[in-house]
């Protein structure tokens, strides 16, 4: 085996020779990793067998033999064509036989040969070759030349000094040769290059042209020495930065020490140690404040990265992991507290303490969840309160009204800059409790687009089935929301998400009666406003008779939040003539109520219309409760169109489009021929036109507005109506009844047609309302069209619906 011992590489020339007398038949030597060229004088250990036979056989002879290398050098037995064909005739000049069996050589490249063909011998590998004769160059070398070598040995030089293997006998040698070949060759020997480029350059015959190919690898050797350079001095740079900067440190820690302060590093992770041991939180929680714990020992006290984890590790520690308060479920005290606060609401109240009392006996209770669903102001939110403050647990309300953004409910990730967790977490972080009333209002106010969905995460909050491991994106470990209790408000159920609806037991607190608010204003809006605006009890005397005047001219709402904001502002200027030094009581009265009120701002008995031609009262039931609905109908010359106005949804058209069926059958009924209505287009109008109005209930009162048109009879405005018709006439139930009822009573309506189907919820409508307005139950339209209009605007029997024949022909082909 052939070993070079890379110290000892560097050519010399040496000793005289003759190449006219190398043989043709040569014995060959493989060797592994290096190109012997022309003049090269090279140690070499040889092991292999055949290699120590080429030896002994050039040795035997006249010590010539032929060095070539082989193409793969883990090769352990090369043939020929494993091994390049251009090599170099070389000559032995020393030999030692080691103890091991092994031979020390040195030998001299003397000229280059390419091998013609192998002959068989038992036992070296013995080639007949050629001579490869140097191109011969004039004795006056060209400018170009001339240039081209001074180049080389320059450029070898700098790179020879730079990786400190330059001397001066180097030097001196290439100043000394004048062929360009040899010049090429005596460089490309010291530039260790990849074995395939040195072969490639001994087998360039043209000796300018293998020159010109050294000049190449020189360039590229230059260029790589000078990276290395800047690489080693840049990296020699951040050691020393790093080193000042460390000594700096320790600088400020060694003052720091001097003057007696703590180390504060030391004393912060100390801190946070005793917070993670203190916080109780489950193993994963406690595993991941460690860990950010020890990321921070690493950082720089003053790097914003500290600061993100700072913040991190100071949510992490402050949520509630293992914090409660302890229930109290004592259900005589939650009576007397719902009791304390409401008025009236008693199905609500026993449902909610039948809630309470089942918790009480299965505290583990996976139960429903509850969900409050009425018009704005008629105390659902102090409701929620009055549960908190009778269980002994922490409140806490979240409106979810207009959050679109799913990161609002489950935070958002750490790599975003001001990251925080959701406003779940955040409301429980500031309940200090991981078991509170969680109120969230507004549920039905949840919208999505582009940014998710937040009913989602809503729902993985609130489902008891998966909330025991809600996952905040923020603090990305899972949070237990078991014990939460969840209170959802809402004032429509339309637009509840499907999957949330599911999952929740509506109560309904509907709005409240004139005679109710009286009772709420009197017991807890006025003694509470009293209170709050610093007056003595006695100090201010305001009657039920001016009371009953706020709420009916002043209000106009299913609750009582406005009452509550008008008794507020009566209170406020009562407090303001106290201070002013007013002595003695005040007394409220209906003559001087403008004077802290103002002027009434609504008088529904005089806005009241008076009996008109195609004017009909229906009713609506909204998001802020129950009210009138006008519906107008016309008609006019025209083709027999229907026109609609008034931003009527769909449902509410097709509805529309049905009465229009349902006159247009009973046109004959009416004393009207069955094609009036072909030259006249209707219209059908539903003020105010700016409200987005929908839904099917208005089917009986569109059909009242049109036959009223229709046989120019006025309608009783005193009279409204609802409920859905079938083309035939039917009416069928709606929903919201008491709702509508006092809407209509707000409205100054007397009377009302109501389905029949909804004659059972006229128990839930309180005695007072009853007693002021008369509910009628109806089948069929026909009974509120004679009542409403006229008896007589109905002359017989409703025809049969039948099917009209196609008079058209079909088209023959
Ligand atoms: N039955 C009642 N008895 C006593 N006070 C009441 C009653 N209903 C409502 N209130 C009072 O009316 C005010 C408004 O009620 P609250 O804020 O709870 O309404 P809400 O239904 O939650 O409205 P929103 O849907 O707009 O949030 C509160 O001060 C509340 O105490």
């Amino acid at each position: 085996m052939a070993e070079i011992d890379k110290d000892d590489l560097i050519s010399i020339i040496e000793e005289s020779y003759d190449v006219e007398d190398v043989p043709e038949i040569l014995p060959l030597m493989p060797v592994r990793d290096v190109v012997i060229f022309t003049d090269m004088l090279l140690p070499l250990f040889i092991s292999r067998e055949r290699s120590i036979q080429a030896v002994d056989k050039s040795l035997s002879t006249d010590r010539y033999l032929m060095v070539a290398t082989q193409k793969d050098p883990s090769d352990e037995d090369p043939g020929p064509e494993g091994i390049y064909t251009v090599g170099t005739a070389c000559r032995v000049l020393r030999m030692l036989k080691l103890p091991d069996g092994r031979m020390k050589t040195l030998v001299q490249g003397i000229c280059k040969v390419r091998i013609i063909e192998y002959i068989s011998d038992d036992n070296a590998l013995m080639v007949r070759i050629e001579r490869m004769q140097e191109e011969e160059i004039g004795q006056e070398l060209s400018m170009e030349t001339e240039a081209l070598m001074r180049t080389v040995r320059d450029q070898s030089e700098r790179i020879m000094a730079f990786r400190g293997e330059f001397s001066g006998d180097v030097g001196s040698i290439l100043e000394s040769i004048e062929e360009p070949g040899r010049l090429a060759d005596i460089v490309t020997s010291n530039l260790r290059l990849k074995l395939s480029e040195a072969q490639e350059l001994l087998e360039i015959e043209d000796p300018l042209a293998r020159l010109r190919r050294v000049s190449d690898f020189l360039i590229r050797e230059a260029e790589l020495s000078a990276m290395q350079a800047k690489i080693q001095s840049e990296v020699r740079e951040e050691i020393s930065k790093t080193q000042r900067d460390y000594f700096l440190r320790e600088q400020v820690r060694l003052i720091h020490r001097e003057l007696g302060e703590a180390d504060e590093r030391t004393q912060e992770v100390g801190e946070y140690n005793k917070r993670i041991k203190k916080a109780k939180m489950p193993k994963p929680a406690q595993e991941e404040a460690r860990k950010q714990l020890r990321r921070m020992e690493q950082m720089h006290p003053d790097s914003s990265e500290t600061a993100v984890v700072r913040t991190y590790l100071d949510w992490l520690l402050d949520m509630p992991w293992s914090k409660s308060t302890k229930d109290v479920l004592d259900i005589k005290k939650a009576k007397k507290l719902l009791d304390q606060e409401h008025f009236g609401l008693e199905r609500v109240k026993e449902r909610i303490l039948d809630y309470l009392s089942v918790r009480k006996l299965n505290p583990a209770m996976k139960g429903p969840i509850l969900c409050f669903l009425g018009p704005p102001g008629v105390g659902k939110t102090s409701l929620g309160r009055a549960i908190a403050a009778a269980m002994d647990r922490k409140f806490y309300r979240l409106s979810l009204g207009g959050i679109r953004d799913e990161a609002e409910i489950r935070g958002h990730r750490r790599t975003y800059i001001g990251a925080m967790p959701g406003r779940i977490l955040q409301g429980l972080k500031q309940c200090e409790s991981k078991n509170p009333v969680f109120m969230m209002d507004e549920i039905d106010k949840v919208g999505s687009d582009y940014r998710g969905d937040p009913s989602s995460a809503l729902l993985e909050a609130l489902d008891p089935e998966q909330n025991f491991e809600f996952s905040d994106h923020y603090l990305n470990l899972a949070f237990d929301l078991s014990s939460v209790m969840f209170i959802l408000t809402a004032n429509m159920t339309d637009t509840i998400p499907s999957a949330l609806l599911d999952r929740m037991e509506i109560i309904e607190i509907p709005g409240y009666t004139p005679e109710e608010k009286l009772e709420i204003a009197k017991r807890y809006l006025l003694p509470r406003q009293i209170r709050e605006n610093g007056l003595k009890e006695d100090a201010l005397i305001l009657g039920d008779a001016v009371l009953k005047l706020i709420i009916e001219e002043y209000t106009a709402e299913a609750g009582v939040r406005n009452l509550e904001r008008e008794i507020g502002t009566i209170c406020r200027k009562a407090a303001r003539k106290t201070a002013e030094g007013h002595k003695g009581k005040i007394r409220v009265d209906r003559a001087n109520l403008s004077k802290f009120l103002g002027v009434a701002k609504f008088q529904p008995e005089m806005d009241k219309d008076e009996n008109q031609v195609g004017l009909a009262t229906g009713l609506a039931w909204t998001s802020v409760g129950g009210e009138v609905l006008y519906i107008e109908a016309s008609l006019l010359p025209g083709k027999g169109e229907l026109i609609m106005t008034g931003q009527i949804g769909e449902i509410m058209q097709e509805s529309a489009r049905a009465a229009l069926t349902y006159v247009k059958a009973n046109l004959g009924r009416m004393g009207k021929e069955t094609s009036y209505l072909d030259d006249l287009d209707i219209h059908i109008h539903v003020p105010a036109g700016a409200i987005p109005k929908d839904g099917p209930s208005a089917g009986v009162a569109m059909i009242t507005a049109l036959a009223s048109a229709i046989t120019e009879k006025p309608v009783n405005q005193d009279i409204a109506m609802t409920g859905e018709v079938t083309l035939r006439g039917r009416v069928l139930p709606i929903g919201g009844l008491k709702e509508k009822a006092l809407g209509a009573l707000r409205g100054g309506v007397t009377t009302i047609f109501i389905p029949e189907k909804n004659r059972k919820d006229l128990a839930e409508i309180p005695s007072a309302l009853k007693r002021r307005i008369q509910f009628i139950p109806v089948k069929d339209v026909d009974e509120v069209l004679e009542k409403a209009i006229s008896e007589d605007i109905l002359s017989a029997a409703p025809p049969a619906p039948k099917a009209v024949k196609s008079t058209k022909k079909k088209a023959s082909s």
